[in-house]
């Protein structure tokens, strides 16, 4: 993996500044911030591709929205300036003809007009805001999906890749949070709005306003960084929380952890780490809670000031009564949205901070490609796959897993790898469908080199079972069908493959047949046996037909008869084609056309059954070995 700037995130790196959770905020280069706005800038643009229309929605909506409020106040201002007016001119009692009566009744029915439309314009925009968020949640998903299977086996096999996709996917469904940028841009024309009114009145009031909201402003921008350098530098013990949490009640580890009575050593560990975030988050709590307060009491200050100041000012005749309650009211909402406004805007700031994790995420790049002009894999396979010294090793690990590896798998023969545990015989294998590329050497398919192909093209034409297949819960049908997934309607197909690999037997005992849900997942789900599985995992191979058919050990389950049978099978069925099988039984092994003995991660040896036994090597050993256990 490597970051879409080119570098190598797998080189040691400089620790950035948010692993510091002591930094304060304030020493932030200002080329993270423009991160930070950059991030914003392409999640406004997400928003847009999401839906135009609900965007577009959105904003006029909530544009309306903040100008009802101080339209609201300035109608309640004319009718207590016409009322007062009324009782200083001592006019008689008004008479349903008189012309300030009118006046008045139409002052009134504007204001509830403006109430009705106040509320309804308020639960419209929540309605519009509530849906765009959750198509802006479902498109940021699927990105994050589409994005994730693009990227190599090795970045998943990372820690450091497991957290950052772990911050994304948490902001992939923060995403109505973030939707109050929009609500920020109509907290600020609401503000204007108020301003304007005072402005016109009393400008100074607008100045002292100012100034009583800038700590809270300051307080929430830095107890806002702080919590996100928290949750940045426990990224890996919080997965490490849920792994724990998940472990304890899922159904996969639900026997070992009766049998061997883990559950108090697991809900200990749960609860050592919830210990260390609550005392965390407790104290960010506590401080965050005491200095609001009292940047609050600030604000408070400050209204109560102005308001005194506007009484006095009514008291001397500078303003008029109405003036009074337009003042008081707009000096109060103001203070109120410009306060909501900078939170809001310190909130966004800090959540802008994740947002970027999320677009980092997308810029991460695979470094396993397709080149610019890719050959076609050839169909069929005319030499077959040639091994030249080849050598790899694992990102992070001290030794090497294969290396000066040199070997032929010709085309059309059915290849059996033997070797003990380590050897290097999956390596190999996740080598030849390019999970990986050789650190060293190089891989020939029919002459050229394996990374000259089409990538897709390469998998497509390449099967491997391995023995960590997958147990899908889903249906006997699906789990086979995803060996082909494409036709995963013809059920023909999947009916075929599953005879071939004797599933049809196990799926003819389901209650529900091929359309049985499998595993204990969900309802009405039911648990196969190991070797049930794997005869499941099996039919994956028939029904994806491939040029080059890999079973990686899905046999160990299986008992003697059954494991024979698939490879006495799979050697027939899978004529014209090339197949490798990598067992550690011999009896099965011994069925393949050339038999390669893989130790410390190169060949040690290569021939037939019987030509290896006479070479009275390894291979002869460990037959031997076996072989004395059934006698
Ligand atoms: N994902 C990985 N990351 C780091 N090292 C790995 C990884 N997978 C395997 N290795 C190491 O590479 C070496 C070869 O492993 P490999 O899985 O290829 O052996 P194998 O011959 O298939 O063994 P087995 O018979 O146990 O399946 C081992 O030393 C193993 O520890």
């Amino acid at each position: 993996m490597k970051s879409a700037s080119g570098k190598n995130p797998n080189a040691p790196q400089p620790k950035a500044p948010c692993h510091n959770t002591s930094s304060p905020p304030g020493v932030r280069s200002t080329k993270k911030r423009l991160g930070t706005l950059h991030a914003i800038a392409l999640f406004i643009a997400m928003v847009w591709r999401t839906s135009p229309y609900l965007t577009m929605s959105t904003l006029l909506l909530r544009l309306v929205d903040a100008l009802l409020p101080v339209s609201k106040l300035y109608v309640g201002k004319l009718i207590i300036d016409e009322v007062s007016h009324q009782i200083q001119l001592g006019a008689p009692a008004l008479s349903f003809h008189d012309e300030q009566l009118h006046q008045l009744l139409l002052l009134i029915a504007a204001g509830f007009g403006l109430a009705v439309f106040t509320d309804l314009f308020s639960r419209v925009s929540s309605l519009v805001e509530d849906v765009l968020a959750e198509r802006v949640t479902i498109a940021s998903s699927v990105r994050l999906m589409e994005h994730a299977a693009t990227l190599d086996l090795k970045d998943f096999e990372d820690a450091e890749f497991q957290d950052q996709l772990e911050r994304a996917r948490v902001q992939t469904s923060n995403s109505m949070t973030l939707l109050s940028l929009f609500y920020q841009a109509a907290g600020m024309i609401k503000a204007i709005s108020f301003a304007a009114g005072l402005l016109i009145i009393a400008p100074w009031l607008v100045v002292l306003l100012l100034i009583a909201v800038v700590p809270a402003f300051l307080g929430e921008f830095y107890f806002n960084a702080r919590s996100y350098s928290l949750h940045f530098s426990r990224t890996p013990a919080q997965r490490e929380h849920t792994y724990v949490r998940l472990t304890a009640t899922s159904v996969e580890a639900a026997k070992e952890v009766k049998i061997f009575g883990l559950s108090r050593f697991l809900i200990d560990r749960y609860v050592q780490l919830a210990d260390q975030f609550y005392t965390a988050n407790r104290k960010l709590a506590v401080r965050r809670t005491m200095w609001s307060g009292l940047f609050t009491a600030i604000g408070t200050m400050a209204y109560y000031g102005a308001y005194a100041y506007i009484i006095w000012g009514t008291l001397q005749g500078n303003f008029t009564v109405g003036d009074l309650t337009f003042l008081a009211g707009s000096f109060l909402q103001l203070s109120d949205a410009v306060e909501s406004l900078l939170l809001g805007f310190a909130r966004t700031a800090g959540q802008a901070e994740f947002l970027k994790d999320l677009f980092s995420f997308f810029d991460l790049e695979p470094e396993i490609l397709t080149p610019e002009d890719p050959l076609p894999v050839p169909c069929p396979i005319r030499e077959g796959f040639v091994f030249e010294n080849v050598g790899f090793q694992y990102p992070g690990a001290q030794r090497w897993a294969v290396r000066g590896l040199s070997f032929t798998l010709r085309a059309g023969e059915v290849l059996a790898l033997v070797g003990e545990n380590g050897a290097g015989k999956t390596t190999l294998v996740k080598l030849l469908a390019r999970l990986y590329d050789p650190n060293e050497g190089r891989i020939l398919l029919d002459g050229k080199d394996l990374r000259e192909y089409d990538l897709a093209e390469l998998r497509n034409s390449i099967g491997v079972i391995f023995q960590d297949f997958v147990r899908y819960n889903m249906t006997a049908n699906d789990n086979i069908a995803v060996g082909r997934i494409k036709a995963r309607e013809d059920r023909d197909r999947v009916e075929r493959a599953a005879e071939r690999s004797q599933a049809g037997q196990v799926i003819g005992r389901l209650p529900g047949g091929y359309d049985q849900m499998i595993g204990k997942q969900f309802n009405n789900g039911v648990e196969l046996s190991g070797g049930e599985w794997q005869k499941i995992a099996i039919a994956r191979a028939y029904m994806r037909g491939a040029e080059l058919l890999i079973l990686d050990e899905p046999t160990a389950a299986l008992d003697a008869r059954s494991e024979s049978e698939v490879f006495r099978r799979f050697k027939e069925l899978s004529k014209g084609k090339t197949s490798v099988l990598i067992s550690h039984r011999f009896s099965s092994v011994r069925m393949a056309d050339r038999i390669l003995v893989l130790a410390d991660g190169k060949v040690e040896a290569q021939g037939t059954h019987e030509e290896l036994l006479a070479e009275s090597g390894r291979y002869a050993e460990l037959f031997e070995l076996q072989a004395a256990g059934y006698r």
